[in-house]
């Protein structure tokens, strides 16, 4: 009997895994995952996500041989490597899930599509937990999440294996793999692969830390720990989000009332929110690249200012908390959904710059990057969704709530350290004189006192303003229902409260994830 392939993408587990229990049914199983050089090669790809995920195999390699079905690894481009296991071994059909990638990866498989139709082999493609392919409108796909949510799991099935005629290639390092990128570095303490330890963060999560995540998951100080760190593990698939979602319901039974129990209710509205974004960039994979809505297209894109975007990604902007949370990616890879979005707002309103190559920065920045959130996301932040409220968030304010005593600053900015108190949160405004004797003038970079580009508050009002001419013309306007039928969830005050089970008064709180102005 010829095996199926198992082409394992980033959906590295074996619980609650329908392709791989499609593959099982069929009879023996090759498990198969490309380490493919080009991806690596990617603007939005960086040494980070590669460590991440060579954590991630190797436990898996780990598991499938214990499951007596080892796990074949190969380098090289996907055609190629199917064509020299086809020629190795003849195999039945291929089985994978669907992948919301980037535009390389799309185009990555409608050539392996094309080879597929070549051999006469059937690739089968399961969706990606709620996620559904050519969709054309948000009818009816809550009640469609809500459903597959609800779905027992899929325990790990016995598979069958077949012998390969191939050995297993070594994971190549990240030096030879990408070798004119040899030299980038990676945050020292970003989080590490594998689903041991997703399993370890999950339950941590929902046994002690869940309690400080409603009213923690704001400021940066009490975010790292307040909020569930799942989302590498999400990206990458050692979590299924239905596994989440269940494991947090169950929770929730028991938890009785109390910040924990409200803590979890906030939590299950936030996980709604992974496959509704990543619906987005499956439903318009173009989102990746152009403006949502073609109405906003120049507004940015022929005023590119580099000095400012070097300010930015130096995390020199001036503006305090800013900077920190720049400084805080470099050494984690992680930032709490507040600071990204502050970021995002600072980089596209008053610095003004186009949300395409600070995205591609940021999703090297984000050990979690997953194209499906992180690009509607982006466009959401910026304003070109012409669906989303404007918002802007101002950095100082921010730091006034977020930050009042300083301290996260100072725990990541060297030169604020010496910044007095009374100057926290605008420190540029220091005369210079005092900004000399606290040795804050010309100390090298490590110490000297960055200077914002820009006057903030004008800068902002004239990007709001140039932002809402563009809303305000007819045409822009019209083009809006149309994004709205495509997009937009249709129960925008319920949905999300309704999985948590939360109170009346939650609900009306809520307003739907695509108002991300909610921050419990
Ligand atoms: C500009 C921008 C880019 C982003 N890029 C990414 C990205 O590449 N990958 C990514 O996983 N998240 C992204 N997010 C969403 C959010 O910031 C992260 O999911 C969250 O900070 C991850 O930490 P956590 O797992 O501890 O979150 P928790 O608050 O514990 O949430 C649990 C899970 O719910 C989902 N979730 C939470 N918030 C959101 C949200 N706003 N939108 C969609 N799903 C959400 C994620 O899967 C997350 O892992 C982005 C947000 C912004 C503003």
């Amino acid at each position: 009997m010829r095996p199926t392939l198992l082409w394992f993408k980033r959906d590295l587990r074996l619980q609650d895994h329908p392709a791989l229990c499609d593959a099982a049914r069929r009879g023996p199983v090759l498990p198969l995952f490309i380490v493919e050089p080009e991806a690596w090669r990617q603007p939005d790809s960086a040494r980070q996500h590669y460590e991440f995920l060579t954590e991630c195999l190797r436990e898996l390699q780990a598991e499938l041989g214990q499951a007596g079905c080892p796990l074949l690894v190969q380098v090289g481009e996907a055609c190629a490597v199917l064509e020299r296991l086809w020629q190795a071994r003849h195999f039945e059909a291929l089985v994978s899930h669907e992948e919301t990638g980037n535009d390389w990866s799309y185009a990555r498989d409608r050539a392996v599509a094309a080879w597929c139709r070549s051999r006469g082999v059937r690739w089968t493609q399961h969706p990606s937990h709620g996620v559904v392919r050519a969709l054309k409108d948000r009818d009816g796909w809550r009640a469609h999440w809500a459903d597959c949510m609800a779905r027992p799991l899929l325990p790990v099935p016995t598979l069958p294996s077949a012998p390969w005629p191939l050995s297993s290639q070594e994971l190549p390092d990240w030096a030879a793999l990408v070798p004119e990128r040899a030299h980038e570095g990676q945050p020292p303490q970003r989080q590490r692969g594998g689903r041991r330890l997703a399993l370890r963060y999950l339950q941590g999560f929902l046994d002690d830390r869940a309690a400080r995540y409603r009213g923690g998951i704001s400021s940066p100080l009490s975010a790292r720990t307040a909020c569930s760190r799942l989302s590498p593990y999400l990206a990458w698939g050692c979590l299924g989000l239905r596994e989440v979602v269940q494991a947090t319901q169950t929770r929730m039974d028991t938890a009785g009332p109390g910040r924990l129990a409200q803590g979890l209710r906030t939590f299950q509205s936030r996980l709604a929110w992974h496959d509704h974004f990543i619906q987005k960039l499956e439903s318009e994979p173009e989102q990746e690249w152009r403006n949502l809505h073609r109405g906003y297209d120049g507004l940015r894109e022929h005023d590119w200012r580099a000095e400012h975007f070097a300010a930015l990604q130096a995390g020199r902007t001036g503006w305090p908390l800013v900077d920190a949370c720049v400084a805080q990616l470099r050494e984690t890879g992680w930032l709490n959904f507040r600071m990204r979005a502050m970021l995002v707002s600072v980089a596209a309103y008053p610095l003004w710059l186009h949300w395409r190559e600070v995205g591609l920065w940021l999703a090297r920045q984000f050990l979690d990057y997953e194209p499906g959130i992180h690009w509607p996301q982006m466009q959401m932040q910026a304003g070109t969704t012409g669906i989303n409220t404007t918002r802007v968030y101002n950095p100082v304010k921010q730091a006034q709530e977020q930050d009042p005593q300083g301290l996260y600053v100072r725990q990541w900015l060297p030169w604020m350290q010496a910044v007095p108190d009374s100057w926290l949160f605008e420190p540029w405004r220091m005369p210079p004189a005092l900004r000399q004797r606290l040795g804050l003038l010309g100390g090298g970079q490590d110490l000297t006192l960055p200077i914002p580009l820009v006057d903030l508050e004008l800068a902002s009002r004239q990007a709001k303003a140039r932002l809402h001419e563009r809303r305000a013309e007819p045409a822009v306007r019209a083009a809006k229902a149309e994004i709205l039928r495509r997009h937009a969830s249709r129960d925008p005050a319920g949905w999300s409260a309704r999985l948590a089970g939360s109170s009346p008064g939650a609900r009306r709180a809520g307003h739907g994830p695509d108002q991300l102005t909610l921050e419990l």
